[in-house]
């Protein structure tokens, strides 16, 4: 695992791009399994920050972040992301996958401000593109991709959300969710606009993204945030309906759908990749956003005493 962590974190920083495998629009996965063949082995897997167990019998994974104190999406997570991923995605008999949290009342807090905070241009170049890389496998996944959000989640917690086909969250007034960046002094940069706009329409992404609004469960439901909420102890049977639905169609069909609505949005960020990670590194090296970002921390560490 350390050795596959390694190769993909060099090929993330090196290439500059990992080959998105099954990039979006590709066959339905039925399709490509050479007749005859037996479905590929599938087995749990678990890393230190996410475990992923795969149910052969219905070809859904469930991918839990476990990375306290609050999952946040450091370097180490983002490459353990990406792997897993990419490891589901090489897997014929995975069709759809679930993705939660193994933190109590948290999904994800978003990506690790540290990583942000006094570091090194190379720093901010190798965890920027690891953040695009992210986003790109996830947004351009050709499996069925459900969030169950568990928690609060703000910014690129939300981002995850945003990026899946459903949302189901648990019907908790406590747990918020949105992309807040606003209110840290940073920018939302477009294509977490972009998946923003795609979910809940223009006039919600903007008036929300202005604002930094962190939406409490029900308010997310009415804005289009979230597609339904669920009492927390009914999320995995509420997930399980929900994905047999998604499953229920050709694979093909869906998915050609989800990469018309989807390919533009990606093309995006493909075509200025670099341009982007020039623009987060410049931008986050500015004084004045590093001042923004500490005292943000400060202040969560002052909410604690
Ligand atoms: C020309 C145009 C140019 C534009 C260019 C644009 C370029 C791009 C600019 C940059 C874009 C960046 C996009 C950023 C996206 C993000 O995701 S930023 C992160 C946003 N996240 C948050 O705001 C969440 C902050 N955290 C919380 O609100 C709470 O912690 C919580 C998640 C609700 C949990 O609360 P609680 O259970 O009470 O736990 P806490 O005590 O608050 O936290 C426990 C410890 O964890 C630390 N922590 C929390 N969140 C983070 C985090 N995101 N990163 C790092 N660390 C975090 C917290 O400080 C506590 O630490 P200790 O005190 O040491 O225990």
């Amino acid at each position: 695992m350390a050795a596959a962590a390694a190769t993909l974190a060099r090929r993330i920083t090196r290439s500059g791009v990992l080959p998105l495998c099954r990039r979006l629009p590709v066959w339905g996965r039925a399709a490509r399994r050479p007749p005859g063949l037996p479905l590929a082995p599938c087995r749990a897997f678990s890393n230190k920050k996410i475990q992923v167990d795969m149910n052969e019998s219905s070809g859904v994974a469930t991918m839990k972040f476990k990375s306290p104190p609050v999952n946040s999406l450091n370097l180490d997570f983002l490459t353990e992301f990406c792997i897993s991923l990419e490891k589901l995605e090489n897997d014929r008999a995975c069709r759809g996958i679930i993705i939660t949290s193994a933190i109590p009342k948290i999904f994800s807090s978003g990506l690790d401000i540290t990583e942000m905070c006094g570091k090194s241009t190379e720093h901010y170049t190798e965890f920027w593109r690891a953040v695009q890389e992210m986003w790109l496998r996830l947004y351009s996944s050709n499996m069925v991709t459900l969030a169950v959000v568990n928690g609060s989640s703000p910014a690129g917690g939300c981002l995850i959300a945003l990026s899946c086909d459903y949302r189901i969250m648990a019907d908790n007034p406590k747990y918020t969710i949105g992309l807040n960046e606003a209110q840290l002094g940073i920018v939302a940069p477009f294509w977490f606009k972009d998946t923003f706009v795609n979910v809940v329409g223009q006039r919600v992404a903007e008036r929300s993204l202005q604002l930094g609004s962190l939406y409490p469960a029900p308010e997310a439901l009415k804005f289009g945030i979230v597609d339904e909420l669920v009492p927390e102890e009914k999320l995995q049977e509420k997930a399980t309906a929900v994905m047999a639905q998604w499953l229920a169609l050709p694979d093909h069909a869906r998915q050609i759908t989800k990469s018309m609505m989807r390919k533009a949005v990606l093309d995006l960020l493909v075509a200025h990749r670099e341009e982007d990670i020039k623009n987060f590194t410049s931008f986050v090296s500015k004084e004045s956003i590093q001042k923004s970002l500490r005292m943000y921390m400060e202040m969560l560490k002052k909410k604690k005493s």
